[in-house]
């Protein structure tokens, strides 16, 4: 017997940063009653979905979400109720004809996001099957490779370094278990760091730390200690990943670069380039994310022809998980390498199509968070769904984050001998 949508509502929430975001509860007729929740993002692309925020900007300084709530409530819920559950794409597209817009700016990507993202958790519940099975069938059994970020700077921590996010990668772990230990035991080596050089162990928005270090490099340093004292060996045992979120010091977004917190200071595309290089060989570096800002194509495209042989170039903001864009990338070989957020794209169906172009066109993929999360695991069971690839979902020392890791160590149980891991395909 089909089973189908019976009741869909939406309720604001909090986020990670205490910022109102949509949840969403989605219920059926065999009982199912299921709820998702839509992060949100700090250094967004210009051409992300739209997140709807209220007109009214007496509640939450404007940041409140009681008209996306109201979206999915009233016109959202009526249009899909009835629906088979099970018809993810067709209730997708129904969303995204009702909205109209290219960028979900109508209704809101949060409002669709949540309502996508809660569809496919109830028709998961309604097949007896656990998400990332429903979503990505009998075969998906590949753990992606954890990327965690210890070091929080850029926007993220507003006081140290300007690249974003500096993330440890277990590239030679034999299991996750094993790799997600090996990065925690690096962050917990790191604190101890910190502080004996009595520099500050507060943590910035996904929970790595956001020491006043004097520069970019010292940022790298001072993790490279780390990881050699955690008794592992860098580039061998653990990586590293970065994302610049270079768009949030370029003023113009295309070849001006003004690194505020090192000595380097004001530098055209070319000069950010041979930064990049100097780093990659300096540096075990397996992936780079935005070295460049989202409209320097070709910035990206010189960049990958240099070093996209031996480390991934992934585009964030460039590529916004659109097809319109990642396809464009592929043709004029721009990167090797997407970033997929859900609510950049705003459907489940979306994102998934994205992580399909780039497996067609052999791109890696790398699935994230944002830096506003809550409490709910849907991204862990995606990228299990998607085949692995990389995930970036935080430090170990925030909830929001650890509770992805600990859905992964749930599903590597529950794939017991099946277990494929460290998929960085
Ligand atoms: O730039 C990024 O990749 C993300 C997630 O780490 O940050 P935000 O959610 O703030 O866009
Ligand atoms: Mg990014």
């Amino acid at each position: 017997m089909t089973t189908v949508i019976t009741s869909v509502s939406a309720l604001e929430i909090l986020d990670s940063r205490g910022n109102p975001t949509v949840r969403v509860f989605v219920e059926t007729d065999s009982g199912t009653r299921v709820s998702a929740s839509v992060p949100s993002g700090a250094s967004t692309g210009e051409n992300e979905a739209i997140e709807l925020r209220d007109k009214d900007n007496s509640r939450y300084n404007g940041k409140g979400v009681l008209d996306a709530v109201n979206n999915v409530n009233r016109i959202i819920a009526p249009a899909i109720t009835g629906q088979p559950v099970s018809e993810q794409v067709h209730i997708d597209r129904i969303m995204k004809k009702l909205d109209g817009t290219e960028n979900k700016s109508n209704l809101g990507a949060n409002a669709i996001l949540g309502v996508s993202m809660a569809v496919a958790r109830a028709g998961a519940e309604s097949a007896g099957l656990p998400l990332y099975r429903y979503l990505g069938g009998n075969t998906a059994r590949r753990i992606p490779v954890p990327a965690m970020n210890i070091i929080n700077g850029g926007e993220h921590a507003d006081n140290n370094v300007d690249f974003q996010e500096f993330m440890a990668v277990p590239i030679g772990a034999p299991s996750f278990r094993e790799g997600l230990r090996s990065i925690a035991e690096t962050f917990h080596r790191l604190k101890t760091l910190l502080k004996n050089r009595n520099l500050a162990t507060g943590v910035g928005d996904e929970g790595g730390f956001a020491p006043d270090l004097e520069n970019n490099e010292a940022a790298m340093d001072i993790i490279m200690e780390a990881i050699e004292q955690a008794g592992y060996k860098p580039g061998k045992d653990i990586s590293i990943s970065l994302d610049s979120a270079a768009s949030s010091f370029s003023p113009d977004l295309t070849s001006k670069y003004e690194l505020k917190w090192s000595g380097e200071g004001k530098m055209n595309s070319d000069e950010m380039i041979s930064l990049c290089r100097d780093w990659i060989k300096k540096y075990p570096i397996v992936s780079w994310e935005d070295p460049l800002a989202e409209n320097d194509w070709n910035g990206f495209r010189k960049l990958t022809e240099k070093v996209g042989q031996s480390i991934d170039i992934v585009g964030d903001d460039i590529f916004v998980t659109n097809t319109k864009y990642i396809a464009k990338g592929i043709k004029e070989k721009t990167a090797n390498s997407v970033l997929i957020k859900l609510n950049q794209i705003g459907t489940v169906t979306e994102a998934i199509d994205a992580v399909q172009m780039c497996r067609e066109a052999g791109w890696r993929y790398f699935i994230s968070h944002r830096s506003g999360e809550t409490e709910d695991t849907f991204l862990a069971d995606f990228a299990v769904a998607m085949g692995g690839g990389q995930l970036k979902t935080g430090s170990a020392s925030r909830s929001e984050r650890i509770a992805k890791y600990n859905r992964l160590l749930e599903i590597e149980m529950e794939l017991g001998a099946m277990r494929c891991i460290i998929g960085r395909k």
